[in-house]
């Protein structure tokens, strides 16, 4: 199969074997049948335009080797073709790759390729005034939208993913999230509206890091979002949220209504408030998102492989 590997010089942590590493992978694949040119995206949102150029010169499989934000970033230029996606976690979080299986080592994932078999995800797309996109794992708007914001000029440094940690507690404590407005249909089709300071619909179901369980109850294997509203006043709804997940309690959290949705609505008429798709800063509100009738095509490889 023909195609490109696609890497983010600047993700994850371990920058310094960077290139080795991508190097090792993309011997590793070739090795499997794979012909795979090699290319380092060149900022941020590059991978789109670059997938696309790709595509349009024959490509029939993208290996994206980052994190969930590059993943956005080529998932822009791979939707409404017929390739494939192929993902090498080297990222900080990699949540995407521990939703559907694939080792979370490069390596072994990049070994784990040599067997696969495919899969088609239906895909999801949301509108800010900014643009519309399409992704794969979450949309939200309110803190994590404030958080993903705040993320663009910061650098995580050796911590990776804890780094989200720090720069969500400084949020907490410095931050006033405003109220919004949220309009959703729930599956047996009826429409509801509330307030909430925070938004997310996701589709998997472990973030991982310091969000094990906020996502209880998502999967890429249902044909809707599981949407989480959070009630103000973010100080106590925010801590009791990660709470009474930890706790496996979150049925009884007061502070928190999920949902089952296949399409919600944000908006605010006073205040700024942002949004985020796959943890990258995407705009402000009004958000919309809803399922796609579109699917995208998923390279996994064989699970033999031990994470
Ligand atoms: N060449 C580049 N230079 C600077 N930023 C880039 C480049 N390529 C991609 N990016 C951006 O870097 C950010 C982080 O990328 P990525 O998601 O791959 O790594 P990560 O954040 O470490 O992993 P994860 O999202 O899994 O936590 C994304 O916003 C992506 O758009």
């Amino acid at each position: 199969m023909r195609g490109i590997l696609l890497y983010n010089p600047a993700s994850g942590t371990s920058h310094a074997r960077r290139a080795a590493v991508v190097e090792d992978v993309a011997t590793r694949l070739r090795s499997h049948g794979y012909e795979l040119e090699t290319l380092a995206t060149t900022h941020r949102g590059s991978a789109g335009d670059q997938a696309r150029e790709a595509i349009a010169n024959g490509a029939e499989v993208i290996f994206i080797c980052g994190g969930d934000g590059t993943i956005h970033d080529a998932l822009q230029g791979i939707a409404g073709t017929t390739a494939k996606l192929a993902i090498i976690p080297l990222g900080s979080a990699n949540a995407l790759c521990r939703e559907l299986g694939i080792p979370l080592h490069p390596l072994k994932a990049a070994e784990a390729y040599q067997q696969t078999s495919q899969r088609d995800l239906q895909l999801t797309r949301c509108k800010t005034p900014q643009g519309e996109r399409q992704f794969l794992i979450m949309a939200g708007a309110g803190p994590d939208g404030a958080l993903m914001y705040r993320m663009l000029t910061a650098s995580k440094g050796k911590l990776g993913r804890w780094t989200y940690a720090m720069h969500a507690l400084h949020l907490l404590l410095r931050a006033r999230f405003h109220k919004f407005q949220v309009r959703y249909e729930t599956l047996d089709g009826i429409s509801h509206t509330t307030s909430a300071i925070s938004a997310m619909a996701l589709r998997i179901g472990n973030l991982g890091g310091i969000f094990p369980g906020i996502a209880r109850g998502a999967s890429l294997d249902n044909a809707h979002m599981r949407l989480f509203l959070v009630k103000p006043p973010a100080m106590l709804g925010l801590p009791l949220w990660f709470l009474f997940s930890w706790l496996h309690l979150d049925r009884w959290n007061p502070y928190l209504q999920t949902a089952d949705v296949r399409a919600f609505h944000c908006e605010s008429l006073e205040n700024k408030v942002y949004a985020q798709a796959d943890g990258e800063w995407i705009g402000t509100l009004p958000l919309s998102a809803e399922l796609d009738e579109q699917t995208i095509t998923l390279l996994i490889p064989s699970t033999e492989a031990k994470r």
